[in-house]
């Protein structure tokens, strides 16, 4: 449990929920609601969360013993509002990696689907952020096995989105000779070229990560328990063959890479992630999504995608 001290707001009741703009519910992965005046412990049950519409922008925020933090915002702009701090605030306490004797780098790793956009309005009209972001390397989470130039290319994702923001030279794909090799070798020739950056993974500074309606993220997909575990000895990233979502060859920071990077940020938004999102977070993840196998982890959230998570 958390410690109450941490907590600045609790739920005494149901009835209170419109009065409070910061929630916080306590327990590990499954929310618990905890009665200020007696310490009395109530589990969520499945109903419909209305009363989350109720705290118009109003943040609701759950802490969990794991660590993991989910809030949930009424409207992406919010959402993208809240990303846009962390990233400052990031950046601002970051020491950073040491690229030369003067210079600091952040490195960023960025996914692919909505997460570009978001990222774009999260970043945009900050010029704050952009100042020192402007020495950034942003690194790809995951990327198919693509031209840089084809349509599902990661890559050209992040680089079109970010355009006039980011320099395109700071954006770092897998290497375009190696696309004719195998995805191991592809993966391989991907961490070398970081590596000889000085990126490893415990010196990315933040994954943004998205999730899938099935509970994917990066390019690691449910039941591929081999790729799932955390091992010390896990490569950097590893190269997926039978991705369920198109196309099927790719390339993915391993689970390992992500946990031992220095921050994750969850943004997923849209009723399509509601099932996962609730199975997460009320029912301990049994199915061992591999989204919820992530751990320490920050995640912004829109209502629509918390809509199945509610309480008694
Ligand atoms: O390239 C990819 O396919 C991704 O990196 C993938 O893991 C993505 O983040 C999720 O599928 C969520 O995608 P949406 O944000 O578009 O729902």
């Amino acid at each position: 449990m958390i410690p109450l001290s941490h907590c600045t707001g609790f739920l005494c009741s149901t009835t209170s929920i419109g009065a409070c703009r910061n929630l916080f519910c306590l327990g590990n992965r499954v929310p618990f609601l905890q009665n200020r005046c007696s310490g009395q412990e109530r589990r969520p049950q499945r109903k419909r969360a209305s009363c989350y519409r109720v705290c118009s922008g109003a943040v609701l925020q759950l802490a969990m013993a794991t660590d993991d933090e989910l809030c949930i915002y009424q409207t992406k702009d919010a959402l993208a509002a809240r990303l846009s701090k962390e990233i400052l605030s990031l950046v601002q306490d970051s020491r950073g990696l040491q690229a030369s004797e003067n210079e600091q780098v952040f490195v960023v790793a960025v996914s692919g689907g909505s997460m570009p956009s978001l990222l774009r309005t999260a970043l945009s009209d900050q010029p704050e952020a952009m100042t020192r972001l402007s020495r950034a390397l942003w690194i790809l989470v995951d990327e198919r096995v693509v031209p840089r130039d084809h349509p599902d290319s990661n890559f050209r994702a992040v680089r079109d989105a970010l355009e006039g923001l980011v320099c395109s030279e700071r954006i770092l794909g897998f290497p375009p000779d190696s696309i004719a090799l195998d995805t191991s070798s592809i993966a391989d020739a991907y961490a070398e070229l970081l590596r000889s950056k000085g990126i490893k993974p415990e010196n990315i500074d933040l994954v943004l990560l998205g999730m899938g309606e099935d509970g994917h993220t990066a390019s690691l997909f449910p039941n591929d328990e081999a790729n799932l575990r955390s091992a010390p000895e896990a490569k950097f990233y590893i190269g997926i063959d039978n991705s369920p979502k198109p196309p099927p060859r790719r390339i993915t920071l391993s689970m390992t890479a992500i946990q031992a990077a220095k921050r994750r940020i969850f943004v997923v938004t849209g009723k399509g992630k509601a099932k996962a999102l609730s199975h997460i977070f009320q029912e301990g993840n049994t199915k061992r999504l591999p989204a919820g196998l992530v751990q320490n982890a920050l995640w912004l959230v829109d209502a629509d995608a918390a809509s199945e998570i509610s309480y008694r």
